[in-house]
Parts: C-alpha cells; structure tokens; sequence
C-alpha cells in the first residue's frame, strides 16, 4: 500500500459515516501519487494526515422564529479547514440535504481549489440545512441574523471569509453582513458577495460562471477552436449555470438545457436566458415555468440534461449529479468536454469513464475557481477601500482562469498524463499548499 492508499483507508475507518467527504478524500489522493513519490519527507510530516483533519469544525444550533409565531431550529456549521495559504475562504451552504460529510467535502475541496488561483486564501465551508425555498424575506432574515450571531465569533477579514453557495445569494449575504457589523461595530470586508453599494465586486456574481467559460475557451484555443457553433448542455439555474450559459451564449455556443431539483428544460432554438433570470433571480420560482413560456421548449420531470447530444458539457447543480450512465451517454453522443462549474457532480466512476474515453474532464476545483478568485480580488478591494471597474475584475478573473488551465496542463504534462487535468489540478493546488505546510511546521 503506497502512503495515499494508507490515509485514504484511516480516512474511512475514521469517518465511516461520511461519503461525500470519502468520495473527494480518495480522488485527490488517487491523483496526486506522482506528487507524493516525488516528496517521501511528506510521510515523515505526516503531510497527508495534517492535511485531510480540518483545523477547526464549528457545530452549532441556529434558533429563529417563522411566520407564524413557532420556534424552529437548523443546525450551523463552519468548518475551518486549512489556513496554511491564508484566511480560511469558502462559501456558505443553505440547504436540507447540508450535513457533516457535505461541508468538510466542501471545505476540503475549497483548499486546493484557493491554491490554484495563485491569491493568499486558506480554505473553509460552511452553511446549515435551512432551506431557503418558500420562506418569506423576512423568515430568511431571522434566520441569517441567528446563525451570524453565532458565526461572527469564528470569523473575520482576517480569519475567516465567508461567502455564497447554493441557496446563499446577495439577499442572504446582505442579512449576515449588516449582523456582523450590528454585533462587531465594525465595518470590514468579513464576507464577499456584498451587494456593490456596501463593497460587492463588479463581476463577483458573473464569476464562477463566466470563469467557468473562460477555462473552456482557453482548452479549445488550444487547439485553434472555439465556442462559436458549440452546443452546450447545462444543468442547474442558479448562479453559476445562469452565467455560464450567458458567457457561453456571448462567445458563441447555443445551450440547449437547464435544469432544477425537480426537471429539467430543453430547447432546441437555444435557451432564452432572459426568461430563466425572469423565473430564477426575480420570481424564485421552478424551471418548468420556463416550457410554458418558450415556444418550442420541453419540460421533463426529474433528470436528463445529459440525454441531450452537446459538444460541451457543464454541470452547474450540485455534487453527484452526473452518473456514469450519464457519462456514457456524452460520449456515445459525441461530446468532446466536460468542465465542473458545481463541485463535485461527477461520480468518481463516472469521472474515471470520461478521463478514460479522452473527453477533456475539469474538475470544479479547476474550472469554477473564478468564484472564489473574485472573491479574492473583492478582499484586496475592501482593503485598499476602492473598487475596480467591471472590466477591471473580468480582465483579472480570465487572467486567473487561464493560468489555472495551464497550472493543470503543465502539472499533467510532467507527470506523464497530458491532458489528464483531474492529476493535474491536484498536483498543482497539492504542490503550494504541501510546500507552505511544510515551511510552517507541524501545526
Ligand atoms: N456560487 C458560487 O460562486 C460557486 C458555486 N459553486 C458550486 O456550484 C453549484 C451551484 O451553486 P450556485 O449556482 O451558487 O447555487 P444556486 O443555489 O444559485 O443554484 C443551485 C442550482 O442547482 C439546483 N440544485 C441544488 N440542489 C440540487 C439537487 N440536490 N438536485 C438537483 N438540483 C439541485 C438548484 O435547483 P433548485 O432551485 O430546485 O434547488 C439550482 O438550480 C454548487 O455545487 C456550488 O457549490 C462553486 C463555486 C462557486
Ligand atoms: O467566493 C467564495 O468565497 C466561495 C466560493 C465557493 O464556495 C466555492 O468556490 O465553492
């Protein structure tokens, strides 16, 4: 057994009940063998031990009252992962399904991920399985202004830097800034996604979307191609599937789907992302809304969107959300790429089937860092107390995409693998947080 294989199994035994955070654990060490053959002082460290137990888990209860008068209570979290690169940085998760495994999955994915933008940011997760969905604006708010109270005594601009995930968007960031500030009297860049009239970035909403495309369009550049002419599958209608369909639409392809946690959307002429903001960002309501609306449009219950013939394929939902069936449906169907914007929605089955059929594979801690590198670029705003142009941070957002494809090409070239971007992309986040892990001791 090679030093990986033996963390991987402690890493089982030890959190048996925890798939999501096994199921990231094993990928990353899998890949990054090659890095580890080349560094036996990291076993002497105790490198891979340090690196899989989180610094800090934060577990706690978020009481708040709803509509009708009746006490409710959601379980918080905020796992502090890894700050050997900088304030722990990662978003926020309001959701059902959220738990343990799902945040230290997250938290640990987050590390390699900030590595890879090359900016100073540790990694973290958090959130609580409070559903968003269906609550009033002002139920939203009690509940956001509960689990701050409990959070702001965990973080801070140079602590910790919370941000959005799924069912975290500007509304709920706003509720948890203005807390922080109530309690702390003080007002400081402690999260990012801010709303742009109280230090939000220009561009940090378009970002993991558009960063999304930009990687993609570098990987085609490669090879003198583009987007113009593609056909685009997505799933999900939130954030970031709503601005990568809008970047792919800009560079030239035509998405045909959309998806939501109860069906998907196909359209054939080309999805009108208009009448998906109208739906999603203002009436926050389902995706079969969009088929009665758009002529021409089908809507399906339950899932499919990777049914459809694509060149390109971006799952933008969540974790586990394309299957190896799935997989196998692409690539008889032709597609060619196949880039996370979610993190983690490839199976690891699936996963190995699409490397292994030469699809170009991103993993989402490649190709949707551009959310957290906005989010960066918001901090170093906050502390010089200006703000950038929206051009300004686009311009940076794709300097950083495409250096993160190149980072995963190079690192897959010299191990041996070319194109294998899953080996790559570890080995290159792996790399600068192995060497400051080291720089810094055993702690
Ligand atoms: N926002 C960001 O900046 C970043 C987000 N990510 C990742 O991208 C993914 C999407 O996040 P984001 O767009 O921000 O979140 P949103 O809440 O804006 O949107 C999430 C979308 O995914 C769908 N979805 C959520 N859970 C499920 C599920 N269990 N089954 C099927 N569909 C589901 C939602 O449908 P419904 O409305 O029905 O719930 C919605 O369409 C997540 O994996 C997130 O971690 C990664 C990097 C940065
Ligand atoms: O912008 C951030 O800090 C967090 C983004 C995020 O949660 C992610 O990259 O998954």
């Amino acid at each position: 057994m090679t030093y990986a294989q033996r963390v991987i199994e402690q890493v089982k035994a030890k959190n048996a009940n925890e798939p999501e955070f096994i199921q990231a654990v094993t990928e990353v060490l899998t890949s990054i063998e090659p890095a580890l053959a080349a560094h036996p002082e990291y076993e002497e460290a105790g490198l891979l031990e340090r690196l899989v137990e989180p610094e800090r888990v934060v577990m706690f209860r978020v009481p708040w009252v709803d509509d009708q008068g009746k006490v409710q209570v959601n379980r918080g979290y905020r796992v502090q992962y890894n700050s050997a690169l900088g304030p722990y940085k990662g978003g926020l998760r309001f959701h059902p399904s959220v738990n343990l495994s799902i945040i230290k999955f997250l938290g640990f994915e987050q590390c390699f991920k900030n590595s890879l933008t090359t900016l100073p940011m540790g990694g973290g997760k958090g959130g609580a399985d409070f559903d968003p969905k269906g609550k009033s604006d002002g139920e939203v708010m009690r509940f956001c202004q509960s689990f701050m109270t409990e959070l702001s005594r965990h973080i801070g601009a140079d602590t910790d830097v919370p941000a959005g995930d799924i069912g975290v968007g500007a509304r709920e960031v706003g509720y948890m800034f203005g807390q922080y500030k109530r309690m702390r009297n003080e007002w400081t860049g402690v999260l990012t996604g801010k709303g742009l009239s109280f230090g939000g970035s220009l561009a940090r909403t378009q970002a993991t979307g558009y960063g999304l495309v930009y990687l993609v369009q570098e990987l085609l550049a490669q090879s003198d191609d583009s987007l113009e002419g593609k056909t685009v599958c997505i799933s999900g209608a939130g954030n970031v599937a709503i601005y990568a369909a809008e970047k792919a639409q800009q560079l030239g392809g035509k998405v045909v789907t959309m998806s939501d946690s109860t069906g998907w959307v196909h359209d054939p002429a080309g999805i009108k992302l208009d009448v998906v903001k109208q739906i999603k960002e203002v009436e926050r309501g389902r995706i079969s809304a969009y088929a009665e609306r758009v002529e021409g449009a089908e809507y399906h219950d339950g899932r499919g969107v990777w049914s459809i013939p694509c060149d390109i394929a971006l799952p933008c939902a969540t974790q586990n959300e394309l299957f190896i069936e799935d997989a196998k449906a692409l690539v008889a169907n032709g597609c060619k790429v196949v880039a996370e914007g979610a993190n983690m929605p490839t199976t690891l089955d699936a996963t190995d089937y699409l490397v292994e059929s030469g699809i170009a594979f991103f993993p989402g801690k490649a190709s949707n860092a551009g959310g957290v590198a906005t989010s960066g670029l918001e901090m170093s705003q906050n502390s010089e107390r200006l703000s950038w142009s929206f051009d300004e941070v686009d311009a940076k957002l794709n300097g950083i995409m495409v250096n993160i494809f190149h980072a995963a090409a190079d690192a897959a070239e010299e191990v041996g693998q070319p194109g294998n971007y899953v080996v790559g992309a570890n080995i290159a986040g792996f790399n600068k947080l192995a060497n400051a892990m080291m720089a810094q001791g055993i702690v």
